[in-house]
């Protein structure tokens, strides 16, 4: 199967030689094409410098990531947004709707920045909407539509460029159980049906329960990693609350 991520011995450090913090110590590992991984970890061990490094939002002190076969620690600065826009997709926390924008508008302003053709984009929004069963509120304003709405138009724009790799840091942070359901099951959908790759970050052991594998980081290391396999979600579930355990620290940020 192809590799769209692979990591090699990544480092990233912070502070000076005598205050030094290794929030990435020495990390490598794969990401398939059509798999959903979790990243899981107490708080400090790494996972947002991980996550922000794969983003090309932050410089990494050593090593190779490796995106779709081009090394992003080398793509000079100037080339970085557009390599962005054409090779990621980005679920946020509070997904990032703009108020101002219609639904349409929302999940296309990736390909508006591209200067991608206006029926291209068009028949680009209308498809994608019609995957998510979006396609009869395009023309409304977030706030007129319902909140798992708005979790899928926040899919639908990261997925409308065809993105290589979905990066999602703490999609369900701030969300009741109800939405988080939705938006797993969304997320879920999207790997399955159209064989999208995910790579989330995430606390939570119900939200990591829908993902294929899940690695947990310690001190800026890989302590373990676990598949789900045949298990049951719920027999995934458990599994990860005993790692947790074994990990110690804030089993209480389980939420
Ligand atoms: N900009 C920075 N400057 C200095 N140290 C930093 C910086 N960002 C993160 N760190 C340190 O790097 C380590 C890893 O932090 P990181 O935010 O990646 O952890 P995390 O696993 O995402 O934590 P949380 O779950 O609390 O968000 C921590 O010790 C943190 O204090």
């Amino acid at each position: 199967m192809q590799s769209i991520l692979k990591i090699e011995n990544l480092k990233k450090y912070y502070g000076t030689k005598n205050n030094i913090t290794k929030a990435i110590d020495n990390i490598s590992f794969s990401v398939n094409e059509g798999e959903f991984v979790g990243i899981m970890g107490a708080s400090g061990s790494g996972k947002t410098t991980l996550l922000n490094c794969i983003s090309t939002i932050d410089t990494v002190t050593a090593g190779k990531i490796m995106i779709n076969g081009n090394d992003i620690t080398e793509i000079k600065d100037r080339d970085i947004a557009s390599f962005r826009r054409n090779n990621l997709g980005f679920v946020f926390q509070d997904f990032n709707l703009l108020d101002t924008l219609t639904i349409a508008e929302n999940i296309s302003l990736s390909l508006i920045i591209n200067k991608k053709n206006e029926n291209k984009i068009d028949e680009m929004v209308n498809e994608i909407a019609k995957r998510l069963g979006i396609e009869g509120i395009l023309d409304k304003f977030p706030y007129e539509v319902s909140g798992g709405q708005k979790q899928r138009c926040a899919c639908a724009r990261a997925l409308i460029n065809n993105p290589k790799l979905i990066l999602a840091d703490e999609p369900t942070g701030a969300l009741d159980s109800k939405s988080s359901r939705m938006l797993l099951e969304t997320m879920d959908e999207i790997n399955k049906k159209l064989n999208a790759t995910i790579l989330m970050v995430t606390h939570d052991a119900f939200s990591a329960s829908f993902c294929q594998r899940i690695l947990f980081l310690k001190d800026g290391n890989i302590f373990t990693e676990i598949l789900k396999g045949s298990k049951t979600r719920k027999e995934f579930f458990n599994e990860i609350l005993d790692i947790l355990t074994l990990l110690g620290g804030d089993v209480q940020d389980v939420k």
